[in-house]
Parts: C-alpha cells; structure tokens; sequence
C-alpha cells in the first residue's frame, strides 16, 4: 500500500472508487498513536485522493459497545444499498478485500487466542474491552465477515512472528492451540500471505520468490 500511494504507481489507481473500512480499530481517539485510523491516514489516507465520504471509521467518542453497534449499523447501510456486495452464502458483507496484519501469538484483527470472541458468528462487527494488548477496548469483525471477502491478504514481517506463521499454515499436530489467523479460511474467496524471510523461516516447506 505504502508504493502504491507513491509516484508512478499512484496514477495507476481510480481511488475514487475506493471505500475504506477497519477490519479493527482500538477505542481511542483519532489522533491517538494507538489508533489504527491515525496510521491509515498518515501513511494513505493523507496521500491519495479517496473520497472523505468513502472513509468509514469509528465513532470515537464513545464505548466500545456503541462504537461496534453504530459501524455495524453503518455497513448495514452500505450493503442494503448494494455499495458493499453481499455474500451469496450468507448475509454478511463481501469486502473486495481484506487486509490484515498478524500479531506474534497469532490473533488477527482484534481475535485473539482463547477468546470468547472467535465465538461470535451473528454479528459483524463486535467489541471487547480486555484485549491481551493494549489498549483493552477495541471494535473487530467477526470471523465469519473476514470470510466473507473476496480476498484476504495477511502480511507478516519480522521473526517474532515465524512460529505463529509456522502454526497458522503448517499442518501441525492436531492438539496444537487453533490460532485465529488459522481460522481465516474464506469461504469463496482467496487468502494469500504476504511473508518476509524471517517471518517465513519455521514454515516446514520453504521456497523464496523475489
Ligand atoms: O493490535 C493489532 O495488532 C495486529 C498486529 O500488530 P503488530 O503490531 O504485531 O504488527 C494488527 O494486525 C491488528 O489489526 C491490530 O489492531
């Protein structure tokens, strides 16, 4: 994302076709350094023409109960009105694309391992508010909208993160924990990792491409 905000390649790209989401967001204001917002806008956001009215962020200033509900709410909108497309095997949203990180105990978006938040498969968008990482308040989707999408990229640098990249992809023991970024299974859609070399250096079968 970060060459395709640069010249040349920023000429490549009808932004005004783009709409943005947060697969999370932390409850914090919007010029917190823990906001996922904040790091989108200085790093895209700021940097290419998107439409500000096809910028879908949370409402900041208040719980995180009200934060989910009202995006949630939100996209409800957009996919009644067919701005979002709709999964033809379920109701839920089908994002083009899903963009995610990995965090090193494996968690994706705000799932975390263990919690009772992988669970949900009604809603959405849902919060928690005792995240593993702070900061504790935080809005995700769901597992069941994250395999709703058309395609699911997860991007993961750095070596702390090679045994939960190893755990997530490799066919481990069968009582090995189920980390949430093994759970990103899209349904129709497809997932492809994007790894560097120290993330990628416990996977059992190891072929670089440049
Ligand atoms: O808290 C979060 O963490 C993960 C991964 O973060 P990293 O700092 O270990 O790269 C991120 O993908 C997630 O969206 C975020 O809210």
């Amino acid at each position: 994302m970060g060459k395709l905000c640069e010249a040349p390649y920023n000429k490549t790209v009808d932004w005004a076709k783009w709409y943005i989401f947060w697969a999370d967001e932390r409850v914090v204001a919007k010029n917190h350094s823990d906001s996922n917002y904040k790091l989108a806008k200085d790093g895209i956001l700021s940097k290419v023409p998107i439409v500000p009215s096809h910028v879908h962020s949370i409402n900041d200033s208040v719980s995180a109960e009200e934060a989910a509900d009202e995006y949630m709410f939100v996209i409800r909108q957009l996919v009644k009105t067919r701005m979002v497309s709709v999964s033809d095997i379920s109701d839920c949203p089908k994002f083009d694309l899903i963009l995610l990180g990995m965090g090193p105990d494996g968690h994706i978006a705000s799932l975390f391992p263990n919690h009772a938040v992988l669970d949900e498969t009604e809603e959405w968008v849902t919060f928690i508010t005792d995240s593993p990482k702070p900061p504790p308040e935080r809005i995700t989707f769901t597992l069941p909208v994250i395999n709703s999408a058309s395609n699911v990229a997860i991007v993961v640098t750095g070596e702390s993160k090679a045994e939960a990249v190893h755990l997530a992809i490799d066919n481990v023991e069968p009582n090995c924990p189920s980390l949430p970024a093994r759970l990103v299974q899209p349904t129709k859609g497809k997932l492809v990792w994007f790894l560097d070399k120290p993330a990628a250096s416990k996977l059992d079968n190891l072929q670089f491409s440049e």
